[in-house]
């Protein structure tokens, strides 16, 4: 231990010469890096001798946001005025939640030779990734951060307050309804750590959804028609999720167009999953939402009610020797899947290996899931240690989640798999020279009492995302569209 305090020691002493040069031109003086996998501490060690004042915490959480450089983090730190009045500071240490983040994207990361300032977002657009590291999970509540970190866009107070709090107690009552559903985990039958209804818009729509769409291999018996709340609000959301989806489109992809297989067309809900968490234990664990009706890259309006938790993103990497865990869908075996298959390793595991980042979802936020979000990364709604009761709600939290069925991919189109079942779509993502390729596969390996057919082909789609069929379809008609809700009512 004593050896391993001096040799943090010895570090630190050399480091901080070098700092306050840093401080006047970071690019002509690199503070040289303590390099090697675990070298966390050492790097927290240098920060905390340069920055005493400042908690172990605080510096970790910059320390994670300058992507693991303490050159970086050191001129984050020092670019700012030195004195103890710096206003990051005061941020820093007055935020006992390690938060810190009025805004990471707005301060400064670097300083080029001619003047010129780099700043965290700045660095996103050039596609550098923000690297979170092993075991740590980086806490976002800004827009701006979420915006350039995540493939996420956030709106704070969406709705006004009396709408959003009658949504709220609309739903709280809708939820005496809700059921928790059943999936396959290994040979046991286990139950969603959550309770959910599907609503749909019209008593045929409700038909279809209850003896037509399959959901992880089963008919859904909790589907409910749709409330005046939940159609007026889906008025906003469409209108937001449109207007986030061109900025996203036009801010973060690469020449300022839509991704191939994404639609082109205006987002238009028809169907919403409504989630109740009840307490701070209930749940959903890592998963990416089930394409098979949504088709490739869809987009997903979510809106939060009551209670505030964190919705936690990892991006999904490559992994050659285990491809099936690294399909979309793919979910987490510790915590329910909302809708796909589970996850071979444990979200703590998966978690631990890459880092993760928390998206902080109070009441009445609307969060939009851009198109590269269910493919390339996974989502959760965290356990929590402890949750602030809502007024309203008490320790509940509903969300909504609004989703656009595309019309081609009604399950009358969709393959069947060689045991009849509805074959499921995924995107394979772990496996280098497949990764980004949809799949058509067996799903009943994790319905309960089924066994997989092993069913699988390959699905192909155009550059709208909607299907090319190489089956033969089961029905030739025309499926019945779903409706928007906004034009049902
Ligand atoms: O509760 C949430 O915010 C997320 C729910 C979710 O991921 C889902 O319904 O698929
Ligand atoms: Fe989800």
């Amino acid at each position: 231990m004593d050896a391993f305090v001096s040799r943090k020691r010895r570090r630190l002493s050399q480091h901080r010469v070098e700092a306050h040069a840093a401080s006047v031109e970071v690019s002509s003086t690199p503070i040289p890096d303590a390099s090697g996998e675990d070298s966390t501490d050492i790097k927290i060690a240098i920060l905390l001798s340069l920055f005493p004042d400042l908690k172990q915490e605080s510096l970790l959480d910059i320390l994670v946001s300058c992507e693991g450089s303490v050159e970086a983090a050191t001129f984050l730190l020092t670019s700012q005025d030195s004195s103890s009045s710096s206003p990051l500071k005061k941020r820093v240490i007055s935020n006992p939640a390690l938060g810190a983040q009025t805004s990471l994207s707005s301060h400064v990361l670097s300083k080029g030779k001619d003047g010129s300032v780099t700043t965290l977002s700045d660095s996103f657009l050039r596609r550098k990734p923000l690297s979170t590291k092993k075991g740590q999970t980086l806490h976002l509540y800004s827009p701006e951060d979420i915006a350039a970190y995540t493939p996420c866009t956030i709106i704070h107070n969406f709705l006004p307050t009396e709408q959003a709090n009658a949504l709220l107690v609309e739903l709280l009552d809708e939820a005496k309804h809700f059921s928790r559903y059943e999936f396959q985990l290994f040979n046991r039958t286990v139950q969603s750590p959550h309770t959910a209804s599907l609503y749909v818009s019209t008593p045929e729509e409700y038909q279809q959804h209850t003896s037509e769409y399959k959901y992880g291999g089963t008919y859904r018996s909790n589907v409910r028609q749709a409330t005046p709340g939940l159609r007026s609000v889906s008025r906003k959301v469409q209108k937001a999720v449109n207007e986030a989806v061109q900025a996203h489109i036009r801010d973060a992809y690469p020449d300022g167009k839509k991704l191939k297989y994404q639609s082109p067309k205006e987002w238009r809900p028809n169907a919403a999953f409504v989630n109740c968490y009840d307490g701070p234990a209930e749940n959903v664990g890592y998963h990416s939402d089930d394409l098979t009706y949504l088709g490739p890259h869809p987009i997903i309006g979510s809106l939060s009610l009551g209670v505030e938790r964190e919705f936690r993103v990892r991006r999904v990497l490559p992994r050659d020797e285990d491809d099936d865990a690294g399909q979309t869908g793919a979910e987490d075996k510790q915590s329910a899947p909302a809708k796909g298959t589970n996850d071979r390793k444990s979200s703590t595991a998966r978690a631990d290996a890459q880092g993760q980042i928390s998206i902080h979802l109070p009441h009445n936020s609307l969060l939009v899931m851009h198109a590269e979000m269910q493919e390339e990364w996974k989502h959760s709604i965290a356990p929590a240690q402890t949750i602030s009761p809502h007024p309203i709600s008490g320790n509940r939290r509903i969300n909504i989640t609004y989703r656009w069925y595309r019309d081609t991919l009604h399950p009358r189109y969709t393959p069947r798999c060689l045991c009849g079942e509805h074959a499921v779509l995924r995107c394979a993502q772990r496996k280098q020279e497949t990764r980004g390729r949809y799949m058509w596969m067996c799903y009943a390996g994790y319905v309960p009492g089924k066994e997989s057919c092993s069913f699988f082909q390959w699905a192909e789609f155009d550059d709208d995302g909607d299907p090319v069929w190489t089956h033969k379809r089961q029905e030739e008609e025309v499926a019945p569209a779903l409706a928007n809700f906004s034009a049902s009512q």
